[in-house]
């Protein structure tokens, strides 16, 4: 199953701390941004990447892509202030037909493997909408000012991640009304759903964290070394 895929690198990194963005991070020798790119790099159903960055660190970027021969970046886009606008911007680069498959993902998730991209992808093209997702380890209460208002029924909850995937029309339809709506939503399968459109969950992995805040990289260099094993 052929797709495109915006990744996404535009972020500020606050959560991290460090002052930067986080997708630039050392991890094991190469930027966070190089271990996620070469999983679909080597993919070869990935047939481009649309890569999402922000205007200030255009150059280090393409010097970057350029120094590790990352032939399948096909695109630089300027990204958004939230991540949605980022993605939207994204998807206005992508140039093939409305029926085929694309793919978003985070540049802060380093340890995608091609097996999710390939379920996702596949489930994309046969449900139109789709997304890598665990089941929820912990329990998770509703609150609101430190007061429990409600603990939701774990069985039924997934922590989503990404890639998520779509048939290319129906993300932009999504991304579309959400600007008509103004929907705000932390993921893009939630602005599918607001439009009624069923969204499918293909169970992913444990590992394939978001860089979030500096207890993840610790996480990541742990993973890393038991690769090296
Ligand atoms: N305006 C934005 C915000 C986020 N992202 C990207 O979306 C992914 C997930 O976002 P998040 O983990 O929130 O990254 P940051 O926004 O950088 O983190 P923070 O919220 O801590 O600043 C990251 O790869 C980030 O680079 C983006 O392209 N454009
Ligand atoms: C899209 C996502 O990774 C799914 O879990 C998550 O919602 C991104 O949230 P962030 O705050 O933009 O990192």
């Amino acid at each position: 199953m052929d797709y495109q895929v915006v990744v996404l690198a535009a972020g500020q990194g606050r959560r991290m701390g460090t002052g930067g963005n986080k997708v630039l991070l050392d991890l094991a020798g190469d930027p966070v941004i190089i271990h996620t790119l070469r999983v679909f790099e080597t993919d070869p159903s990935c047939t481009g990447i649309v890569l999402v960055i922000r205007k200030d660190e255009r150059e280090q970027f393409l010097n970057l892509i350029e120094g590790y021969h990352l032939k399948k970046v096909r695109k630089f886009v300027e990204g958004g202030k939230e991540r949605q606008e980022s993605v939207r911007y994204g998807l206005a680069a992508i140039e093939t037909d409305q029926k085929s498959t694309v793919l978003i993902h985070d540049g802060a998730r380093p340890f995608v493997t091609r097996q999710g991209i390939t379920r996702v992808a596949e489930a994309a093209a046969e449900y139109g909408a789709a997304l890598l997702a665990v089941p929820v380890k912990d329990t998770i209460k509703e609150a609101t000012h430190f007061s429990v208002k409600r603990t939701l029924e774990r069985k039924s909850l997934w922590a989503a991640q990404t890639p998520q995937a779509f048939r290319l029309s129906v993300i932009r339809r999504a991304h579309q009304e959400s600007v008509e709506t103004h929907f705000v939503g932390t993921d893009d399968a939630s602005l599918v759903e607001q439009m009624g459109v069923p969204v499918k969950i293909v169970e992913g992995s444990y590992r394939n964290i978001k860089l979030t805040t500096p207890e993840d990289l610790v996480i990541a260099q742990i993973f890393l070394e038991r690769e090296e094993e």
